[in-house]
């Protein structure tokens, strides 16, 4: 078991939270461990490992067969999105690093599921920019770049279902989107969460799941 991302559990309490959540198949578990060897100095980036079902979970709850993903690391949010869709759906995965998402399409390879992922080596915001317009996606996985959040969700939300979600990552940011005095990142985080609270083609809510996570449906 790995650290936390939620400040108010305990380890006692995570431990328990794990271990009454589905576990991690032999891939997923390999990926996330493997993530935490061979790339310990970056592990922290590896979203949390109750996320992984969650959005399993999710992604079955809505019958997502078009997934867009917004930061893809090693492949553990990848692999546990792509593992719930339909055989023939297809999840497109940004990111800018070959280096780590090479680790991803070893476990995507290894799980049967590399013909679902079309992974986008490029600036995320130039991916999504490119992507057709009009309604089409199902499922988005927001968890890269911080100060882009607001930039990904105005190109993503013309493009959503009605009825597709966008779950965005780290929308807490470790605390320190309760402090009106901090910037960077953090206050990438507020605006975000202003925008989306505003944003009236959504509905949305913001859960103390790991770093926050904030799960918006389309109207
Ligand atoms: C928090 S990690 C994603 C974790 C991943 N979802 C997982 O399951 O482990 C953030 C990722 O966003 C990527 N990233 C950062 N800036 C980016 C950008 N402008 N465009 C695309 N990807 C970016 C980083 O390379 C990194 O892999």
């Amino acid at each position: 078991m790995y650290e936390t991302k939620n400040p108010q559990l305990t380890p006692e309490l995570y431990a328990y939270v794990l271990a009454h959540n589905p576990p991690l198949d032999p891939v997923q578990r390999e990926l996330v461990d493997l993530t935490h060897t061979r790339l310990a100095d970056v592990s922290g980036l590896q979203t949390a490992e109750e996320q992984g079902p969650l959005l399993a979970f999710l992604v079955r709850l809505v019958g997502a067969r078009r997934i867009v993903e917004v930061g893809t690391f090693t492949g553990f949010s990848t692999l546990s999105m792509a593992q719930a869709m339909p055989a023939d759906g297809q999840l497109i995965a940004c990111d800018v690093s070959e280096e780590w998402t090479a680790v991803g399409r070893e476990a995507w390879a290894k799980a049967g599921v590399a013909d679902r992922i079309d992974l986008r080596i490029a600036p995320a915001l130039d991916t999504l920019r490119a992507l057709p317009e009009g309604p089409w996606i199902d499922f988005v996985f927001l968890d890269a770049d911080k100060v882009s959040y607001v930039a990904y969700w105005e190109e993503l939300v013309p493009r959503m279902n009605p009825g597709g979600l966008i779950v965005a990552d780290n929308t807490l940011f470790h605390g320190a989107v309760a402090d009106p005095a901090v910037e960077g990142p953090a206050a990438a985080i507020r605006a975000f969460n202003d925008r989306v609270r505003a944003d009236d083609r959504m509905d949305d809510v913001l859960l103390t799941v790991a770093d926050g996570l904030t799960i918006a449906r389309r109207r």
